[in-house]
């Protein structure tokens, strides 16, 4: 059996096709990586938010999903759109690497606590907002591209600091540019931040299928994150929206799963928090988003959508 992997072609994406490709590789099946270009890595002058659609890193692989010309596309968890169409489907999510958010510097000495002002590039609506309240002393920069792209503007001094996901970092081996870990209980992360997953058209045939989740998913990472993006679907939201949220395995072997919304100056910040049988994770994230609505998530996210 030979796998055809369809993935972008950053280095980060480029490094998870090839972790699935060694994990099918262990258990037998030869693979190659077939790169493809989405609208995410062409259109770099206008922040994800404005470019708008859904799926902007997905949508060429899913059409070369649905013509045949790959057996499954490989993405960042967290860039898939929470609803999809109907003829694809997610199979398998790798085990979560921490999901934390980190700041990455040149200054060891820099810290979002230590109360001093300095300027950090991210181009995430989550990450900005989340600043604006708890770090209202920071000043952010819009910036675009990949790992690689967003480290040079650093280096050129466009800004002092970078926030990033733990998991992208570490993968392209930057861990020593690391200088500080952000709490999780204030920085929640983006839904599925930290786990690599595995999409194919629903036609592929059920023997390959069988093969590549027994190889490839880790069960309490898709039970987590079947909360997480339960949630952000009822919400509506993709990767453009302030949103956050994190599924976690409890001692008594439930999910606990918390998230919320914050607003776009960082004013008002809703969270909570609701646990559950691993079995009803859908239903867990369906809570949680009723509940973050009724306590007013309703108004913020009409006046989100008003203003990206
Ligand atoms: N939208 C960009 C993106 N998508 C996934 C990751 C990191 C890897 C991961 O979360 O699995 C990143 C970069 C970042 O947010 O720093």
């Amino acid at each position: 059996m030979h796998i055809r992997i369809g993935t972008r072609s950053s280095r980060l994406a480029v490094w998870q096709a090839e972790h699935i490709q060694s994990l099918l590789q262990a258990g037998g099946l030869t693979s190659e990586l077939v790169l493809i270009e989405t609208k995410g890595d062409l259109v770099l002058d206008r922040s994800l938010a404005k470019i708008g659609s859904k799926g902007v890193f997905t949508q060429e692989l899913e059409d070369q999903l649905r013509t045949g010309a790959i057996d499954i596309a490989v993405h960042s968890a967290k860039d898939l759109p929470s609803n999809l169409p109907s003829d694809l489907h997610i199979i398998a999510f790798t085990e979560r690497e921490p999901a934390n958010d980190v700041l990455v510097s040149r200054n060891k000495n820099l810290s979002l606590t230590s109360g001093e002002s300095f300027r950090i590039g991210t181009s995430s609506t989550r990450r900005v907002a989340m600043l604006k309240h708890y770090c209202p002393h920071i000043t952010t920069v819009d910036m675009r591209g990949n790992l690689q792209t967003r480290l040079r503007k650093l280096d050129e001094d466009q800004c002092d600091a970078l926030l990033l996901a733990y998991a992208g970092v570490h993968r392209m081996g930057y861990d020593d540019l690391i200088v500080e870990r952000l709490p999780l209980a204030e920085f929640t992360p983006a839904v599925a931040q930290g786990s690599i997953a595995v999409e194919v058209a629903t036609s592929l045939s059920g023997e390959v299928n069988e093969e590549i989740i027994r190889l490839v998913n880790h069960t309490p990472t898709e039970a987590c994150l079947r909360a997480e993006r339960a949630f952000l679907a009822r919400l509506e939201g993709g990767c453009s929206i302030p949103s956050f949220a994190l599924a976690q395995w409890t001692e008594e072997k439930t999910i606990s799963l918390t998230g919320g919304l914050v607003s776009l100056d960082g004013r008002e910040l809703i969270r909570d928090t609701f646990a559950g049988a691993p079995e009803e994770s859908p239903l867990i994230g369906h809570s949680l988003a009723e509940a973050i609505l009724a306590r007013g998530g309703d108004v913020l996210l009409q006046d989100i959508r008003a203003h990206l």
